[in-house]
């Protein structure tokens, strides 16, 4: 195989409780990629098309990731990387992690699979870290992995796949306006209290044990986040309004990554397009463009279409 063309899934980070370590994968929503093998040695981007966004690689979240993988399997030959993007960057639904872990998965299969997801989350975290100035999995995780992913560790890296309950869908409010991960982690604190710090370990803990179950009232009664959508949710215009009124026929509602997407997780597609409706009533109060989707939770993550 000399060339592929992949779709790269968007991301919920974070999932309320779990900032840094938790992640959902999503359907209907990625971006495009076409990667081929070139007679020249090295990786280059070729196309870029749906938003403005560097050509030089080392400037490139996709170009980056690449460039770690292809050092580290140096083969005799180079890759052309085409991206077609359809994720907004600074949505807060993993664009720049659709970019990073979409090249390094191409890439791996046109080589013939040397690495594992776990390897290609390696590689792809570097193209993260040009983004958002950190390194952080929990949107390319389940990007890669599919479905639930907890991020036991970055260093090593170890990702722990957790099971996603069939009836549990995501609706998703992405406000026109740009947040960009690295802004929205500088104002999180340093510190926190150990009260707070204890409220959300036993969130994640009850969150995780809610999926594994299938217990959707745990779910409910765990989505709670009370270290970083305090400070972010400020960022956010009309959050507090889509979080109550979602909140009527949702299991629970939050801050998509570092916004300013929201997402909100329903039992069952009818109250998640309940929830669609909810929300979009409330912006559409407002002059703030804004895009709404619901999907099913992406258990497979990236996905091959030739
Ligand atoms: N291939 C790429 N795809 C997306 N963003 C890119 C890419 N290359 C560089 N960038 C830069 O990375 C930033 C987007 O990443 P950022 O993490 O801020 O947003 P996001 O990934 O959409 O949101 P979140 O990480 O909260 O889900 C933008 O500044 C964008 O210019
Ligand atoms: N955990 C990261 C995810 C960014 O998508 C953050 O919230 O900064």
């Amino acid at each position: 195989m000399n060339e592929i063309k992949i779709f790269s899934p968007a991301t919920v980070a974070n999932v309320s409780c779990g900032f840094d370590v938790l992640g959902f994968c999503l359907d209907t929503i990625g971006d495009e990629m076409i990667i081929r093998k070139t007679d020249k040695k090295g990786i280059y981007i070729s196309k870029i098309e749906g938003h403005d966004l560097p050509f030089e690689v080392e400037k490139n979240v996709a170009g980056v990731s690449a460039l770690a993988l292809y050092e580290d399997a140096q083969p005799n030959f180079g890759f052309e990387i085409e991206i077609y993007k359809k994720i907004k960057p600074g949505s807060g639904v993993g664009s720049s992690s659709a970019s990073a872990a979409g090249s390094v998965f191409a890439i791996n299969e046109l080589l013939g699979k040397p690495y594992n997801k776990t390897q290609l989350t390696y590689f792809a975290m570097k193209g993260e870290a040009l983004a958002s100035g950190s390194e952080h999995a929990d949107n390319i995780a389940p990007a890669l992995f599919g479905g639930f992913t907890l991020v036991k560790s970055v260093t090593p890296i170890e990702v722990l796949q957790i099971p996603t309950p069939s009836n549990l869908y995501v609706t998703v409010i992405h406000p026109q306006i740009e947040i960009k991960t690295s802004e929205a982690r500088a104002i999180l604190p340093k510190e926190v209290e150990l009260k707070k710090a204890i409220t959300q370990w036993a969130n994640v803990g009850s969150l995780v044990h809610a999926l594994h179950t299938n217990d959707y009232q745990l779910i409910k009664r765990s989505l709670e986040d009370v270290i970083v959508e305090p400070h972010r949710s400020k960022l956010i215009p009309f959050f507090n309004d889509v979080k109550l009124a979602a909140n009527t026929y949702a299991l629970g509602t939050g801050i998509s990554g570092s916004g300013p997407s929201i997402f909100a997780l329903s039992e069952g597609i009818e109250n998640a397009k309940k929830v669609e409706q909810a929300i979009r009533n409330v912006y559409s109060k407002t002059d703030i463009a804004f895009e709404t989707y619901v999907s099913k939770i992406n258990v497979q993550g990236m996905k091959i279409l030739s």
